[in-house]
Protein backbone atom coordinates (compact mmCIF):
# COMPACT_ATOMS: atom_id res chain seq x y z
CA UNK A 1 0.00 0.00 0.00
CA UNK A 2 3.47 2.12 0.42
CA UNK A 3 2.95 3.30 -3.34
CA UNK A 4 -1.03 4.94 -2.89
CA UNK A 5 0.35 8.25 -1.62
CA UNK A 6 -2.19 9.43 1.29
CA UNK A 7 -2.43 12.91 -0.46
CA UNK A 8 -3.84 11.65 -4.05
CA UNK A 9 -6.85 10.10 -1.81
CA UNK A 10 -7.84 13.14 -0.23
CA UNK A 11 -6.57 15.63 -1.73
CA UNK A 12 -10.12 17.38 -2.16
CA UNK A 13 -11.09 16.88 1.51
CA UNK A 14 -8.04 19.23 2.53
CA UNK A 15 -9.30 22.17 0.37
CA UNK A 16 -11.48 25.08 2.75
CA UNK A 17 -14.77 24.14 0.92
CA UNK A 18 -14.46 20.78 1.37
CA UNK A 19 -13.65 21.08 5.07
CA UNK A 20 -16.70 22.64 5.32
CA UNK A 21 -19.43 20.37 4.42
CA UNK A 22 -21.27 18.77 5.71
CA UNK A 23 -20.61 20.30 9.08
CA UNK A 24 -17.78 18.31 11.30
CA UNK A 25 -20.12 18.45 14.50
CA UNK A 26 -19.84 15.79 17.48
CA UNK A 27 -22.25 17.51 19.56
CA UNK A 28 -25.15 15.15 20.75
CA UNK A 29 -22.72 12.65 21.39
CA UNK A 30 -23.98 10.32 24.22
CA UNK A 31 -21.71 8.31 26.60
CA UNK A 32 -22.15 4.90 27.46
CA UNK A 33 -23.33 3.78 24.23
CA UNK A 34 -24.92 0.24 23.89
CA UNK A 35 -22.53 -2.57 23.87
CA UNK A 36 -24.41 -5.95 22.75
CA UNK A 37 -23.43 -8.70 25.79
CA UNK A 38 -23.37 -11.47 23.42
CA UNK A 39 -23.73 -12.78 19.97
CA UNK A 40 -23.41 -16.04 17.74
CA UNK A 41 -19.63 -16.10 16.67
CA UNK A 42 -18.74 -14.42 13.81
CA UNK A 43 -19.08 -16.61 10.49
CA UNK A 44 -15.07 -17.30 9.30
CA UNK A 45 -14.33 -16.35 6.02
CA UNK A 46 -14.40 -19.48 3.12
CA UNK A 47 -10.99 -21.81 3.41
CA UNK A 48 -8.77 -21.60 0.54
CA UNK A 49 -9.69 -25.16 -0.48
CA UNK A 50 -13.25 -23.99 -1.37
CA UNK A 51 -11.65 -21.07 -3.39
CA UNK A 52 -9.72 -23.45 -5.07
CA UNK A 53 -12.35 -25.80 -6.17
CA UNK A 54 -14.24 -23.20 -7.73
CA UNK A 55 -13.44 -21.71 -11.17
CA UNK A 56 -14.59 -18.89 -13.54
CA UNK A 57 -16.40 -20.11 -16.33
CA UNK A 58 -16.47 -17.60 -19.37
CA UNK A 59 -17.60 -17.58 -22.57
CA UNK A 60 -20.68 -20.39 -22.50
CA UNK A 61 -23.22 -20.55 -24.37
CA UNK A 62 -25.19 -18.52 -21.57
CA UNK A 63 -22.36 -16.37 -20.48
CA UNK A 64 -22.60 -17.38 -17.04
CA UNK A 65 -20.36 -16.07 -14.55
CA UNK A 66 -20.05 -18.50 -12.10
CA UNK A 67 -19.12 -22.03 -11.26
CA UNK A 68 -18.92 -23.33 -8.02
CA UNK A 69 -18.70 -26.94 -7.71
CA UNK A 70 -21.14 -28.64 -5.50
CA UNK A 71 -23.03 -25.85 -5.73
CA UNK A 72 -24.54 -24.92 -9.25
CA UNK A 73 -28.32 -24.16 -9.72
CA UNK A 74 -30.30 -26.66 -8.72
CA UNK A 75 -27.34 -28.84 -7.49
CA UNK A 76 -28.55 -28.72 -4.11
CA UNK A 77 -26.59 -26.92 -1.86
CA UNK A 78 -25.62 -23.54 -2.16
CA UNK A 79 -26.68 -21.64 -5.70
CA UNK A 80 -24.23 -20.05 -7.47
CA UNK A 81 -26.34 -16.93 -8.27
CA UNK A 82 -25.04 -16.78 -11.94
CA UNK A 83 -27.84 -15.23 -13.35
CA UNK A 84 -27.95 -12.59 -10.99
CA UNK A 85 -24.36 -12.00 -10.78
CA UNK A 86 -24.15 -11.29 -14.76
CA UNK A 87 -27.06 -9.00 -14.70
CA UNK A 88 -25.53 -7.29 -11.49
CA UNK A 89 -22.32 -6.83 -12.56
CA UNK A 90 -23.20 -5.45 -15.94
CA UNK A 91 -25.52 -3.08 -14.94
CA UNK A 92 -22.98 -1.41 -12.70
CA UNK A 93 -21.23 -1.01 -15.77
CA UNK A 94 -23.86 0.90 -17.29
CA UNK A 95 -24.28 2.74 -13.88
CA UNK A 96 -20.19 3.36 -13.44
CA UNK A 97 -20.97 4.86 -17.04
CA UNK A 98 -23.70 7.24 -16.37
CA UNK A 99 -21.44 8.16 -13.23
CA UNK A 100 -18.32 9.16 -15.18
CA UNK A 101 -20.21 11.39 -17.17
CA UNK A 102 -22.63 12.96 -14.96
CA UNK A 103 -18.79 13.47 -12.90
CA UNK A 104 -17.26 15.37 -15.90
CA UNK A 105 -19.44 17.50 -16.54
CA UNK A 106 -19.93 18.51 -12.95
CA UNK A 107 -16.17 19.09 -12.86
CA UNK A 108 -16.41 20.65 -16.53
CA UNK A 109 -18.86 23.23 -14.68
CA UNK A 110 -16.67 23.42 -11.62
CA UNK A 111 -13.07 22.07 -11.98
CA UNK A 112 -12.16 23.03 -8.47
CA UNK A 113 -14.79 19.84 -7.13
CA UNK A 114 -16.30 22.06 -4.36
CA UNK A 115 -19.68 20.85 -4.54
CA UNK A 116 -21.67 23.68 -4.99
CA UNK A 117 -24.83 24.21 -6.12
CA UNK A 118 -24.33 25.91 -9.35
CA UNK A 119 -22.16 22.93 -10.77
CA UNK A 120 -25.31 20.83 -10.59
CA UNK A 121 -24.92 19.46 -6.90
CA UNK A 122 -28.07 19.77 -4.78
CA UNK A 123 -28.86 19.24 -0.99
CA UNK A 124 -31.10 16.53 0.34
CA UNK A 125 -32.74 17.33 3.96
CA UNK A 126 -29.67 15.99 5.95
CA UNK A 127 -27.48 18.63 3.75
CA UNK A 128 -26.21 15.88 2.08
CA UNK A 129 -25.60 16.47 -1.35
CA UNK A 130 -27.45 14.58 -4.15
CA UNK A 131 -26.82 14.95 -7.86
CA UNK A 132 -28.02 13.65 -11.44
CA UNK A 133 -26.19 10.63 -11.23
CA UNK A 134 -28.08 9.52 -7.64
CA UNK A 135 -31.26 9.57 -9.52
CA UNK A 136 -29.85 8.41 -12.77
CA UNK A 137 -28.69 5.15 -11.62
CA UNK A 138 -31.31 4.57 -9.55
CA UNK A 139 -33.26 4.58 -12.48
CA UNK A 140 -31.40 2.56 -14.59
CA UNK A 141 -30.72 -0.12 -12.12
CA UNK A 142 -34.31 -0.69 -11.89
CA UNK A 143 -34.66 -0.69 -15.24
CA UNK A 144 -32.26 -2.79 -16.70
CA UNK A 145 -32.62 -5.38 -13.25
CA UNK A 146 -36.66 -5.60 -14.52
CA UNK A 147 -36.15 -6.22 -17.61
CA UNK A 148 -33.43 -8.87 -17.23
CA UNK A 149 -35.32 -10.67 -15.19
CA UNK A 150 -38.79 -10.00 -17.11
CA UNK A 151 -39.95 -9.53 -13.79
CA UNK A 152 -42.37 -6.96 -12.23
CA UNK A 153 -41.46 -8.07 -8.97
CA UNK A 154 -37.86 -7.20 -8.52
CA UNK A 155 -37.78 -6.18 -5.09
CA UNK A 156 -34.95 -2.69 -4.43
CA UNK A 157 -34.23 -0.92 -1.45
CA UNK A 158 -32.51 2.24 -2.48
CA UNK A 159 -31.49 5.20 -1.12
CA UNK A 160 -33.15 7.69 -3.27
CA UNK A 161 -36.81 8.67 -3.66
CA UNK A 162 -38.55 10.72 -6.17
CA UNK A 163 -39.86 13.75 -4.30
CA UNK A 164 -37.68 16.23 -5.75
CA UNK A 165 -38.09 15.37 -9.44
CA UNK A 166 -41.73 15.05 -9.15
CA UNK A 167 -42.18 18.72 -7.58
CA UNK A 168 -43.03 21.52 -9.33
CA UNK A 169 -39.13 23.15 -9.05
CA UNK A 170 -38.04 19.74 -9.96
CA UNK A 171 -38.92 19.88 -13.79
CA UNK A 172 -35.22 20.91 -14.92
CA UNK A 173 -33.83 18.41 -12.66
CA UNK A 174 -35.81 15.54 -13.60
CA UNK A 175 -35.22 16.61 -17.71
CA UNK A 176 -31.05 16.48 -16.77
CA UNK A 177 -31.73 12.62 -15.04
CA UNK A 178 -34.11 11.62 -17.99
CA UNK A 179 -31.43 13.03 -20.55
CA UNK A 180 -28.84 11.06 -18.59
CA UNK A 181 -30.69 7.78 -18.01
CA UNK A 182 -31.44 7.73 -21.96
CA UNK A 183 -27.77 8.42 -23.59
CA UNK A 184 -27.02 5.62 -21.21
CA UNK A 185 -29.65 3.29 -21.75
CA UNK A 186 -29.32 3.11 -25.65
CA UNK A 187 -25.61 1.79 -25.32
CA UNK A 188 -26.91 -1.08 -23.06
CA UNK A 189 -26.56 -3.90 -25.96
CA UNK A 190 -22.37 -2.96 -25.19
CA UNK A 191 -22.83 -3.89 -21.91
CA UNK A 192 -24.60 -7.51 -23.04
CA UNK A 193 -28.23 -5.91 -21.93
CA UNK A 194 -31.38 -4.89 -23.54
CA UNK A 195 -32.08 -1.09 -24.87
CA UNK A 196 -35.92 -0.09 -24.43
CA UNK A 197 -37.44 0.05 -27.94
CA UNK A 198 -37.69 3.88 -27.40
CA UNK A 199 -36.43 6.66 -25.00
CA UNK A 200 -37.97 6.58 -21.55
CA UNK A 201 -40.39 9.50 -21.01
CA UNK A 202 -39.99 11.05 -17.44
CA UNK A 203 -42.70 9.61 -15.96
CA UNK A 204 -41.32 6.02 -16.74
CA UNK A 205 -38.21 7.19 -15.23
CA UNK A 206 -39.75 8.17 -12.16
CA UNK A 207 -41.55 5.09 -11.87
CA UNK A 208 -38.27 3.09 -11.63
CA UNK A 209 -37.23 5.22 -9.15
CA UNK A 210 -40.21 4.88 -7.49
CA UNK A 211 -39.79 0.92 -7.72
CA UNK A 212 -36.81 1.04 -5.34
CA UNK A 213 -39.33 1.07 -2.16
CA UNK A 214 -38.96 -2.08 -0.76
CA UNK A 215 -38.28 -2.40 3.04
CA UNK A 216 -36.44 -4.85 3.26
CA UNK A 217 -36.51 -7.36 6.36
CA UNK A 218 -35.84 -10.97 7.16
CA UNK A 219 -37.98 -12.95 4.62
CA UNK A 220 -37.38 -12.79 0.64
CA UNK A 221 -35.72 -11.75 -1.60
CA UNK A 222 -34.31 -7.89 -2.62
CA UNK A 223 -31.69 -5.98 -4.03
CA UNK A 224 -29.56 -2.90 -2.38
CA UNK A 225 -28.41 -0.26 -3.81
CA UNK A 226 -26.16 2.77 -2.87
CA UNK A 227 -26.59 4.89 -6.56
CA UNK A 228 -23.40 6.73 -5.52
CA UNK A 229 -21.82 5.87 -1.78
CA UNK A 230 -19.58 8.59 -0.90
CA UNK A 231 -21.21 11.42 -2.72
CA UNK A 232 -19.08 14.39 -1.31
CA UNK A 233 -16.31 12.33 -3.36
CA UNK A 234 -17.98 12.54 -5.95
CA UNK A 235 -18.99 15.98 -6.14
CA UNK A 236 -15.15 16.77 -5.14
CA UNK A 237 -14.01 14.58 -8.48
CA UNK A 238 -12.98 12.11 -5.88
CA UNK A 239 -13.51 8.19 -5.41
CA UNK A 240 -16.69 7.13 -5.16
CA UNK A 241 -18.77 3.94 -5.79
CA UNK A 242 -22.23 2.26 -6.91
CA UNK A 243 -22.70 -0.56 -4.68
CA UNK A 244 -25.46 -2.94 -5.46
CA UNK A 245 -25.83 -5.93 -3.54
CA UNK A 246 -28.55 -8.78 -3.17
CA UNK A 247 -29.99 -10.01 0.07
CA UNK A 248 -32.16 -13.41 0.31
CA UNK A 249 -33.65 -13.95 4.10
CA UNK A 250 -31.50 -11.45 5.80
CA UNK A 251 -28.08 -12.54 4.16
CA UNK A 252 -26.15 -11.19 1.62
CA UNK A 253 -25.77 -13.33 -1.10
CA UNK A 254 -24.07 -11.52 -3.93
CA UNK A 255 -22.51 -8.16 -4.00
CA UNK A 256 -20.80 -5.67 -6.65
CA UNK A 257 -18.80 -2.68 -6.04
CA UNK A 258 -18.23 -0.30 -9.27
CA UNK A 259 -15.51 2.12 -8.80
CA UNK A 260 -15.37 4.18 -11.57
CA UNK A 261 -11.84 6.50 -10.15
CA UNK A 262 -9.82 3.53 -8.62
CA UNK A 263 -7.69 1.81 -11.24
CA UNK A 264 -7.74 -1.80 -11.35
CA UNK A 265 -4.05 -1.24 -10.38
CA UNK A 266 -3.03 0.90 -7.39
CA UNK A 267 0.21 2.26 -9.16
CA UNK A 268 -2.33 4.05 -11.40
CA UNK A 269 -3.77 5.77 -8.64
CA UNK A 270 -1.52 8.79 -8.32
CA UNK A 271 -1.16 12.59 -7.78
CA UNK A 272 -2.33 12.89 -11.36
CA UNK A 273 -5.22 10.82 -11.43
CA UNK A 274 -7.39 14.16 -11.22
CA UNK A 275 -5.37 16.18 -13.99
CA UNK A 276 -5.51 13.29 -15.91
CA UNK A 277 -9.04 13.30 -15.76
CA UNK A 278 -9.75 16.98 -16.85
CA UNK A 279 -6.84 16.48 -19.14
CA UNK A 280 -9.19 13.87 -20.81
CA UNK A 281 -11.49 16.28 -21.79
CA UNK A 282 -8.96 18.05 -23.48
CA UNK A 283 -8.06 15.15 -25.35
CA UNK A 284 -10.01 11.78 -25.23
CA UNK A 285 -7.55 8.92 -24.38
CA UNK A 286 -7.35 5.69 -26.62
CA UNK A 287 -9.71 2.91 -25.67
CA UNK A 288 -7.91 0.76 -23.20
CA UNK A 289 -5.14 3.26 -22.24
CA UNK A 290 -7.11 5.00 -19.17
CA UNK A 291 -8.13 2.25 -17.24
CA UNK A 292 -9.23 4.42 -14.34
CA UNK A 293 -11.92 2.27 -12.31
CA UNK A 294 -12.42 -1.35 -11.79
CA UNK A 295 -15.89 -3.13 -10.98
CA UNK A 296 -15.35 -6.13 -8.22
CA UNK A 297 -17.81 -8.79 -7.46
CA UNK A 298 -18.30 -11.79 -5.26
CA UNK A 299 -21.35 -14.46 -4.04
CA UNK A 300 -21.53 -15.60 -0.87
CA UNK A 301 -19.87 -18.91 -0.35
CA UNK A 302 -18.01 -19.32 -3.67
CA UNK A 303 -14.59 -18.57 -1.78
CA UNK A 304 -13.37 -16.15 -4.39
CA UNK A 305 -13.91 -12.74 -5.33
CA UNK A 306 -12.89 -10.84 -9.07
CA UNK A 307 -12.71 -7.47 -10.62
CA UNK A 308 -12.80 -6.50 -14.18
CA UNK A 309 -12.15 -3.04 -15.72
CA UNK A 310 -14.83 -0.32 -16.46
CA UNK A 311 -16.49 -1.45 -19.94
CA UNK A 312 -16.25 2.35 -20.24
CA UNK A 313 -12.77 2.24 -20.43
CA UNK A 314 -12.22 -1.10 -22.71
CA UNK A 315 -15.14 -0.26 -25.01
CA UNK A 316 -17.51 -4.21 -24.93
CA UNK A 317 -17.32 -5.74 -21.45
CA UNK A 318 -15.04 -9.09 -21.53
CA UNK A 319 -15.41 -11.53 -18.42
CA UNK A 320 -11.58 -12.70 -19.70
CA UNK A 321 -10.82 -9.37 -18.32
CA UNK A 322 -11.80 -10.18 -14.80
CA UNK A 323 -8.90 -11.76 -12.28
CA UNK A 324 -9.61 -12.87 -8.87
CA UNK A 325 -8.69 -10.45 -5.99
CA UNK A 326 -7.57 -11.58 -2.46
CA UNK A 327 -7.12 -9.41 1.02
CA UNK A 328 -3.18 -8.40 1.74
CA UNK A 329 -0.92 -10.84 3.79
CA UNK A 330 0.68 -9.16 6.17
CA UNK A 331 -0.67 -9.40 9.93
CA UNK A 332 2.28 -7.74 11.55
CA UNK A 333 0.47 -4.19 12.85
CA UNK A 334 3.47 -2.15 11.58
CA UNK A 335 3.55 -2.86 7.98
CA UNK A 336 -0.30 -3.11 7.96
CA UNK A 337 -2.30 0.45 6.80
CA UNK A 338 -6.01 0.98 7.75
CA UNK A 339 -8.68 3.00 6.12
CA UNK A 340 -11.26 4.84 6.82
CA UNK A 341 -13.86 7.65 6.01
CA UNK A 342 -12.28 11.14 5.10
CA UNK A 343 -14.57 13.27 7.21
CA UNK A 344 -14.40 13.14 10.77
CA UNK A 345 -18.02 13.88 11.00
CA UNK A 346 -18.79 10.14 9.64
CA UNK A 347 -15.90 8.47 11.94
CA UNK A 348 -13.84 9.90 14.81
CA UNK A 349 -10.66 10.11 13.43
CA UNK A 350 -9.21 10.59 17.33
CA UNK A 351 -10.90 7.31 18.77
CA UNK A 352 -9.04 5.42 15.61
CA UNK A 353 -6.07 6.99 16.33
CA UNK A 354 -5.77 5.88 19.52
CA UNK A 355 -6.73 2.65 18.77
CA UNK A 356 -4.06 2.59 16.04
CA UNK A 357 -1.20 3.53 18.19
CA UNK A 358 -2.64 0.73 20.78
CA UNK A 359 -2.47 -1.71 18.42
CA UNK A 360 0.99 -1.08 16.96
CA UNK A 361 -0.15 0.36 13.33
CA UNK A 362 2.60 2.93 12.25
CA UNK A 363 1.35 4.17 8.69
CA UNK A 364 -0.92 7.48 8.12
CA UNK A 365 -4.42 6.34 8.04
CA UNK A 366 -5.99 5.80 4.69
CA UNK A 367 -8.72 8.60 4.42
CA UNK A 368 -10.97 7.29 1.34
CA UNK A 369 -14.49 8.48 0.18
CA UNK A 370 -17.01 5.70 -0.09
CA UNK A 371 -16.97 1.82 -0.11
CA UNK A 372 -13.44 1.87 -2.31
CA UNK A 373 -12.25 1.56 1.17
CA UNK A 374 -13.40 -2.25 1.25
CA UNK A 375 -12.36 -2.69 -2.11
CA UNK A 376 -9.07 -1.74 -0.87
CA UNK A 377 -9.47 -4.49 1.77
CA UNK A 378 -10.84 -7.03 -0.73
CA UNK A 379 -7.57 -6.94 -2.91
CA UNK A 380 -5.23 -6.22 -0.57
CA UNK A 381 -4.15 -2.23 -0.78
CA UNK A 382 -4.99 -1.68 2.97
CA UNK A 383 -5.59 -4.70 6.15
CA UNK A 384 -7.80 -3.08 8.17
CA UNK A 385 -11.34 -0.26 8.16
CA UNK A 386 -12.43 1.05 11.17
CA UNK A 387 -15.52 3.21 11.03
CA UNK A 388 -17.08 4.49 14.39
CA UNK A 389 -20.18 6.86 13.58
CA UNK A 390 -21.48 9.72 16.35
CA UNK A 391 -23.77 8.01 18.95
CA UNK A 392 -27.27 7.82 17.53
CA UNK A 393 -26.58 7.37 13.87
CA UNK A 394 -27.90 4.32 12.26
CA UNK A 395 -25.79 2.13 9.48
CA UNK A 396 -27.53 1.85 6.69
CA UNK A 397 -27.55 -1.57 4.52
CA UNK A 398 -26.59 -0.01 1.44
CA UNK A 399 -23.23 1.83 2.56
CA UNK A 400 -21.79 -2.08 3.74
CA UNK A 401 -23.97 -4.75 1.96
CA UNK A 402 -22.15 -5.32 -1.23
CA UNK A 403 -18.37 -4.38 0.52
CA UNK A 404 -19.10 -7.10 3.05
CA UNK A 405 -19.71 -9.80 0.82
CA UNK A 406 -16.91 -9.26 -1.14
CA UNK A 407 -14.62 -8.76 1.79
CA UNK A 408 -15.39 -11.98 3.24
CA UNK A 409 -15.16 -14.14 -0.24
CA UNK A 410 -11.67 -12.33 -1.14
CA UNK A 411 -10.47 -13.46 2.37
CA UNK A 412 -11.25 -11.03 5.25
CA UNK A 413 -13.25 -10.36 8.23
CA UNK A 414 -15.84 -8.09 9.06
CA UNK A 415 -17.95 -7.37 12.05
CA UNK A 416 -19.17 -5.03 14.55
CA UNK A 417 -17.07 -3.81 17.30
CA UNK A 418 -18.81 -6.55 19.51
CA UNK A 419 -17.38 -9.18 16.68
CA UNK A 420 -20.69 -9.92 15.49
CA UNK A 421 -21.60 -10.28 11.86
CA UNK A 422 -23.63 -6.88 10.57
CA UNK A 423 -26.78 -7.75 10.81
CA UNK A 424 -28.96 -7.01 7.38
CA UNK A 425 -32.47 -8.93 8.15
CA UNK A 426 -34.10 -5.96 10.26
CA UNK A 427 -35.21 -3.41 7.59
CA UNK A 428 -32.94 -0.14 5.93
CA UNK A 429 -30.50 0.01 8.87
CA UNK A 430 -28.16 -2.79 10.77
CA UNK A 431 -30.12 -2.34 14.08
CA UNK A 432 -28.28 -3.74 17.16
CA UNK A 433 -24.73 -2.50 15.52
CA UNK A 434 -22.23 -2.36 18.77
CA UNK A 435 -20.16 0.61 18.81
CA UNK A 436 -18.47 0.32 14.91
CA UNK A 437 -17.64 -1.61 12.09
CA UNK A 438 -14.27 -3.13 11.64
CA UNK A 439 -12.61 -5.03 8.77
CA UNK A 440 -9.50 -6.49 8.00
CA UNK A 441 -7.50 -8.66 6.40
CA UNK A 442 -7.23 -11.46 8.91
CA UNK A 443 -8.50 -12.90 11.74
CA UNK A 444 -5.90 -11.67 13.96
CA UNK A 445 -5.53 -8.16 12.73
CA UNK A 446 -9.23 -8.13 13.34
CA UNK A 447 -8.75 -9.64 16.63
CA UNK A 448 -6.36 -7.41 18.45
CA UNK A 449 -8.74 -4.60 17.47
CA UNK A 450 -11.54 -5.74 18.59
CA UNK A 451 -9.68 -5.83 22.09
CA UNK A 452 -8.31 -2.69 21.47
CA UNK A 453 -11.74 -1.15 21.37
CA UNK A 454 -12.74 -2.57 24.81
CA UNK A 455 -9.87 -1.61 26.07
CA UNK A 456 -10.10 1.44 25.20
CA UNK A 457 -13.83 2.39 25.17
CA UNK A 458 -14.90 3.60 28.27
CA UNK A 459 -12.31 6.45 28.22
CA UNK A 460 -13.53 7.34 25.15
CA UNK A 461 -15.43 10.03 24.54
CA UNK A 462 -18.06 8.23 21.87
N1 LIG B 1 -23.13 11.29 10.47
C1 LIG B 1 -22.81 10.21 9.79
N2 LIG B 1 -22.08 9.26 10.38
C2 LIG B 1 -21.73 8.18 9.72
N3 LIG B 1 -22.05 7.93 8.43
C3 LIG B 1 -22.78 8.83 7.79
C4 LIG B 1 -23.19 10.01 8.43
N4 LIG B 1 -23.90 10.74 7.55
C5 LIG B 1 -23.94 10.02 6.42
N5 LIG B 1 -23.27 8.87 6.57
C6 LIG B 1 -23.11 7.78 5.62
O1 LIG B 1 -21.74 7.61 5.31
C7 LIG B 1 -21.65 7.42 3.91
C8 LIG B 1 -20.35 7.96 3.43
O2 LIG B 1 -19.39 7.21 4.06
P1 LIG B 1 -17.91 7.46 3.70
O3 LIG B 1 -17.11 6.37 4.29
O4 LIG B 1 -17.78 7.66 2.22
O5 LIG B 1 -17.60 8.83 4.44
S1 LIG B 1 -16.63 9.97 3.98
O6 LIG B 1 -17.32 10.82 3.02
O7 LIG B 1 -15.39 9.36 3.46
O8 LIG B 1 -16.35 10.70 5.23
C9 LIG B 1 -22.78 8.17 3.33
O9 LIG B 1 -23.14 7.54 2.13
P2 LIG B 1 -23.54 8.44 0.86
O10 LIG B 1 -24.67 9.32 1.31
O11 LIG B 1 -23.95 7.41 -0.12
O12 LIG B 1 -22.34 9.20 0.44
C10 LIG B 1 -23.86 8.06 4.37
O13 LIG B 1 -24.73 7.01 4.13
MG1 LIG C 1 -23.76 5.62 0.85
Amino acid sequence: MGSIRLSAWTAASSSPAARGFPPSDWRGRVRGRRRRAHCAPPSAPPPPSLGASSRLRVGTQHELLWDCRGGGLGGGGRRDYAKEMEAAVRVVQVACTLCQRVQDSLLLANPAGSGSNSGGVHSKLDRSPVTVADWGVQAIVSWLLSDFFRDESVSIVAEEDDQTLSSSDGTALLESVVAAVNGCLVEAPKYGLRSPEKDLRASDVLQAIRKCSSAGGPKGRFWVLDPVDGTLGFVRGDQYAIALALIEDGEVVLGVLGCPNYPMKKEWLNYHQRYYRLMSKVAPPASGSWNKGCVMYAHKGCGQAWMQPLVHDFGMLNWHNSREIQVSSVSDPVSATFCEPVEKANSSHSFTAGLAHSVGLRKQPLRVYSMVKYAAIARGDAEIFMKFARAGYKEKIWDHAAGVVIIQEAGGVITDAGGCPLDFSRGVYLEGLDRGIIACSGALLHHRILEAVDASWNSSTL
